[in-house]
């Protein structure tokens, strides 16, 4: 097991990822790679009309981050530094399948593991798991333009598909190891101690992965 950990912080839309990712990074003074938004040229369309844009926008967010993942494991984990991102590459997957039909779906799975089967997967997920009704408080709170006008059964899908997969990943990687945080009730934003308490539970375990290794 290696001793200085890839940690990613994962959550449906809105959870607080970035939000969380970027607090850890500065508290535990480590590098953060973050999900390219705003220069995304096909959200907007996307919310816009889903089957038109959607293997675009997949496309476009799988490229991003094999491109920024390929860097990590060169830039940091091949030298043993730690790092954290508000991603994991499997997010491509639970977007892809809900969002792709027929030939694109099965062309975009090929291309998905051709290009992650052998990128570096996170030693630990924190995962944010938060009701539709937080998540579409806090996507109403950021005022993104685009994400005004999404499907609520969109959202209420993607809670379920996060859920399941979360799971898969808790059977099929167990080496994984996944802290879920209540979104719903742990507010690391206005209450310093419930970020305090995250920031422990994670030292934590990172110091006990060191002491098995
Ligand atoms: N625990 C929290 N309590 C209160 N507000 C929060 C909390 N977490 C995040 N927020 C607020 O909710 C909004 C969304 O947070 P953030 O952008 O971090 O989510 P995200 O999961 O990275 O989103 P996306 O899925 O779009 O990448 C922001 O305005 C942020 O300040
Ligand atoms: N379809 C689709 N596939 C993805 O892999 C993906 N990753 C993020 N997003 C959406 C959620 C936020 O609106 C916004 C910022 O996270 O982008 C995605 N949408």
């Amino acid at each position: 097991m290696k001793q200085t950990p890839f940690i990613a912080v994962e959550g449906a839309i809105g959870a607080g990822k970035t939000t969380l990712a970027t607090m850890l990074a500065q508290e535990m003074n480590i590098p953060l790679i973050k999900e390219i938004v705003e220069e995304n040229p096909f959200l907007g369309k996307f919310y816009e009309n889903i089957d038109e844009w959607s293997f675009q926008l997949e496309m476009f967010f799988l490229c991003n981050r094999y491109k920024q993942l390929e860097d990590t494991g060169l830039q940091y984990i091949a030298n043993h530094k730690p790092v954290i991102s508000d991603y994991h590459i499997y997010k491509n997957l639970i977007f892809s399948e809900r969002t792709l039909k027929g030939v694109q779906r099965d062309k975009y799975r090929q291309i998905y593991h051709l290009l992650t089967d052998d990128l570096p997967k996170p030693d630990i997920i924190l995962y944010i798991r938060a009701d539709l009704e937080t998540l579409l408080y806090r996507i109403k709170k950021r005022e993104r333009s685009f994400e005004q006008s999404m499907d609520t059964a969109y959202l209420e899908q993607l809670i379920l598909d996060y859920e399941e997969a979360m799971a898969s990943i808790a059977i099929n990687e167990p080496s994984t190891q996944i802290i879920t945080i209540d979104g719903n009730l742990i507010d690391f934003v206005e209450n310093k101690e419930h970020f305090v308490q995250i920031a422990s539970d994670l030292k934590e375990l990172i110091h006990e992965r060191i002491q098995h290794t």
